[in-house]
């Protein structure tokens, strides 16, 4: 299982170690340093049988240590290796200041710094004198990218404090982003995290830039800023290199391929359970129909589609597993929920916001089963302060961002100001009493117990074709089957999230939203189910 780390929560490890006396610091930065050159010669393995040409970035503090780790690395390694500092070597921290004199054993720095106030563009200072300030600021040329292999930026990693501002000289020493698909361009490389990215949200803040790599290479594991918001646009491949500390405390786990529940041994229909899909007035339930299918396709054993007298003849002539009930209002649904084998609830796709819908989504939530809402069904309980409080610890409700925004405006605001995603969908999941799915490539799902994921459809898995009308439905029924199917809500959604993903991947382009149910045989199979 893998994990995500914050800066305080990595630095809390390397603390530990430190205490303990299993580890000096001096050695975690020759591992990174060590881990970084393994993870550029195992993704370029052409770089390891020839030497090239690099130029390391490194910055004020133990990022910039990194740096000075890797530059001697590929020098020893028979690399042509320049080094430039945003700094001075007088106020580099002790680590990175014994990296950077073992560096001046082999090669020359030059620094950069920003410039006093009054003086006017960013002035390049060539070499920097460790023991006095340079009488002169003379003018340096920035040194053409096009001429290097490799660019390894050492600037900032999880010290990032305040925000990255490209005024400072930092993006001079890189190629043009949009350059990024030019074959003869350098490899950019970022060390812990790209300089300018926040490693615990993903944000660049407006206004703010941030430099961007072919391949980040980590410690010990991923931290929320390689899978939320923009990290993996600006990460471009993350790799984690083992440093050998031991893992604490974590914010969130990390999404993978569910490993058990999903296959079906032996027994009767009603031992994979029952769900309920409900639907509103006719011409627009496809999406409820869509949410069935998924929630059969994932293996519910039973699926009914409830709807209005006036939807029957709509949904009849589209299906024929999934069963039918007219459930015309609120009395109709307690009635029909006396059957206590009907053991999972779907509403909101197709469902309606009028009177009608307002009072079965009061009945689904006082009948205390197994319950997704999603879609109108939130806009219901946005606008509704006593359907709000009736959700319970069984229900997940899965907004993307505007109805997010429409249920919790406050936490809405303080994601759009820059917080983390994670810790917004965590207060979301205590103050709605449920589990939380907040929408995305970048879906975050608490709970209120404080279980924590992160599903990242990003890098390996990114899936964009699931920007399409009505994939969330699919996602909603995917969910609501896997609860019918005994999964604990916080596990159904996480699951659900999984397939979601997997079934576009295994569809890939042209992908519409009646693709996804049809694709989750073959995800199954390939699970082992
Ligand atoms: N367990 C760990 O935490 C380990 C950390 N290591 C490395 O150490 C890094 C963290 O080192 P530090 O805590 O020294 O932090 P950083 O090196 O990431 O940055 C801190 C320095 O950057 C300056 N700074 C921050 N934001 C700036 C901005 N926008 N513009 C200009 N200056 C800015 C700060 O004033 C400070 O001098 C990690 O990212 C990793 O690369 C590794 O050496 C191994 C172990
Ligand atoms: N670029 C993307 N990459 C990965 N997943 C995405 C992307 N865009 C949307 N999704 C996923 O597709 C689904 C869209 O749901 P939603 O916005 O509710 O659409 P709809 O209401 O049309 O069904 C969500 O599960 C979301 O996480
Ligand atoms: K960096």
């Amino acid at each position: 299982m893998s994990f995500l780390l914050t800066a305080a929560q990595m630095r809390a490890n390397e603390a530990r170690a430190m205490n303990s006396g299993a580890v000096k610091s001096i050695d975690l930065m020759e591992r990174a340093g060590q881990g970084v050159v393994d993870a550029i010669l195992s993704r370029w393995p052409e770089m390891s049988g020839t030497s090239g040409r690099a130029l390391i970035l490194c910055g004020p503090g133990n990022n910039g240590g990194d740096g000075f780790v890797v530059a001697r690395l590929l020098h020893d390694r028979g690399w042509n290796v320049d080094v430039r500092l945003f700094g001075e070597i007088a106020k580099l921290p002790p680590d990175a200041r014994t990296n950077c004199d073992r560096w001046l054993k082999r090669g020359t720095i030059i620094s950069w710094q920003t410039q006093p106030k009054g003086w006017g563009n960013v002035q390049l200072i060539d070499p920097v004198d460790e023991h006095q300030t340079p009488p002169d600021w003379s003018p340096v040329p920035v040194a053409d990218p096009w001429q290097y292999t490799l660019i390894v930026d050492a600037l900032f990693g999880i010290g990032l404090s305040r925000p990255l501002d490209f005024k400072e000289g930092f993006s001079a020493h890189l190629p043009e982003c949009d350059l990024r698909d030019e074959p003869a361009r350098p490899k950019v490389v970022a060390i812990d995290i790209p300089s300018g990215l926040n490693s615990d949200t993903g944000h660049v803040p407006e206004d703010a830039d941030a430099l961007w790599a072919d391949l980040t290479v980590t410690f010990n594991a991923m931290k929320p800023g390689h899978v939320l918001a923009d990290g993996p646009f600006y990460c471009g491949h993350t790799v984690i290199e083992d440093i050998g500390l031991k893992n604490g405390e974590n914010i969130a786990r990390l999404i993978e391929a569910p490993s058990f529940f999903l296959s079906k041994t032996t027994g009767h229909k009603f031992g994979y359970g029952h769900a309920l899909i409900l639907s509103g007035n006719k011409g627009k339930c496809g999406a409820s129909r869509m949410s069935a299918r998924a929630a059969l396709r994932v293996g519910a054993g039973l699926v009914t589609l409830g709807c209005p007298e006036d939807a029957l003849a709509e949904n009849a002539a589209h299906l024929d597993a999934i069963m039918l009930e007219v459930i015309n209002d609120a009395t109709s649904l307690t009635n029909y929920l006396k059957d206590d084998r009907l053991n999972a609830i779907g509403l909101g796709p197709a469902l309606g916001t009028s009177d009608r819908e307002k009072a079965i989504v009061a009945t689904v939530l006082d009948a205390n089963r197994a319950t997704v809402l999603d879609a109108d069904a939130l806009t219901l309980i946005a606008r509704n302060e006593d359907l709000f409080a009736r959700l319970h610890p069984r229900c997940v409700l899965t907004p993307h961002g505007g109805e997010f925004a429409r249920l919790f405006p406050d936490l809405a605001e303080d994601l759009k100001n820059g917080a983390s995603k994670i810790e917004v969908t965590q207060q979301a999941a205590h103050k709605a009493n449920c589990s939380i799915l907040l929408k995305g490539a970048d879906t975050v799902i608490a709970s209120p117990d404080g279980q924590t994921s992160v599903h990242a459809a990003a890098y390996d898995r990114a899936a964009p074709w699931l920007a399409t009308a009505g994939s969330g439905d699919v996602l909603s029924g995917l969910i609501t089957g896997c609860l019918a199917r005994g999964a604990d809500p916080h596990q159904a959604a996480e699951t659900g999230a999984w397939l979601h993903t997997e079934a576009a991947l295994a569809f890939g382009p042209g992908l519409i939203a009646e693709d996804l149910p049809d694709q989750i045989p073959q995800v199954l199979r390939s699970l082992g189910a």
